[in-house]
């Protein structure tokens, strides 16, 4: 199953400076703020969770390389003695000594390419901590079912349960992911690029009640600019939209959409009364037929 893959407990992510620096955060506001103050569209630390208990219950550090090269230097006074060195240099080594070798292998896979649709570096790091400290203590949704949108990401876990994948041939049935494993899983990308070869794993984290949870995710998509269709021809088993057909989905639109319904679920922005909150329906409008 190459669209899912676990990858065992051999790199390890720094979690013990990923907690400090959530701890950091939540004790220091003024900090919080100057971090947020370098990216003012939502923020790079995000707290929904500690007011709106109906959303993923959940804190997020973004980690954007794009977000991040705005102000760095700013942030170096902040934060790097509170962890932050050593998870930059985590995502930075991962992303340097990996990403080649897990596309050339995606990309083997269906017998293609990968590399003419990944040239700027589109990829992402978030931090999560699955605080039991939010607006809703019991709540078990630590983050609601959804795909991914890019080509894979990968995620890393403290050693606690919590992250769960659908299984392919049991819809609905529900795998946790073995605590002490990171997983390399598909997303939406490379589900059309592939003609539906490779699926994009369905997959939602579930709280514990008074556990708390830490894990780091490695996202990585095509470049923004890059039409989304299937890219062996003939070979597509899906029947996709014309609008994917005819090479009117970037990975840029794809991405608004996902992002819409990502603030809903995260707590960042209000649904219209009535609007569906599912993210996948949305996005299976866009791309199939
Ligand atoms: O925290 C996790 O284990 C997974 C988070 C996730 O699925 C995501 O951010 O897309
Ligand atoms: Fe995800």
């Amino acid at each position: 199953m190459a669209d899912l893959a676990f990858l065992g407990n051999n790199i390890k992510a720094p979690f013990s400076s990923i907690r400090q620096l959530f701890d950091h955060l939540r004790a220091k506001p003024d900090v919080a703020d100057a971090l947020n103050a370098t990216y003012t569209y939502h923020g790079l630390f995000k707290t929904a969770a500690s007011k709106n208990g109906l959303s993923d219950q959940k804190f997020i550090i973004e980690i954007s390389p794009t977000r991040l090269g705005l102000r760095l230097a700013e942030l170096d006074l902040f934060l790097y003695s509170h962890g932050f060195t050593e998870v930059l240099e985590f995502f930075t080594e991962l992303t340097s000594k990996n990403l080649h070798h897990l596309l050339s292998m995606l990309g083997a896979t269906i017998g293609a390419d990968l590399f003419p649709l990944h040239r700027s570096s589109n990829i992402n790091f978030r931090l999560y901590d699955y605080t039991p400290d939010t607006a809703a203590p019991q709540s078990e949704i630590g983050c609601g079912v959804h795909r991914d949108y890019g080509t894979f990401s990968i995620v890393f876990q403290d050693e606690t349960l919590g992250l769960e994948i659908e299984s392919a041939s049991h819809p609905g049935e529900w795998l946790p992911v073995p605590a002490d494993s990171a997983v390399m899983l598909c997303g939406w990308s490379a589900f059309i690029v592939s003609g539906g070869e490779l699926r994009a794993v369905r997959h939602r984290v579930r709280r514990q009640p008074g556990v708390r949870r830490l894990s780091a995710v490695l996202f990585v998509a095509p470049d923004l600019n890059v039409a989304l269709k299937p890219i062996i021809s003939g070979k597509s088993n899906v029947q996709f939209s014309p609008d994917v057909l005819e090479g009117k989905v970037n990975v840029g639109r794809l991405k608004e959409f996902r992002d819409k319904k990502w603030c809903w679920r995260e707590g960042n922005a209000k649904p219209e009364d009535g609007e569906d909150v599912s993210q996948d329906a949305d996005i299976e409008r866009l791309i199939l037929g």
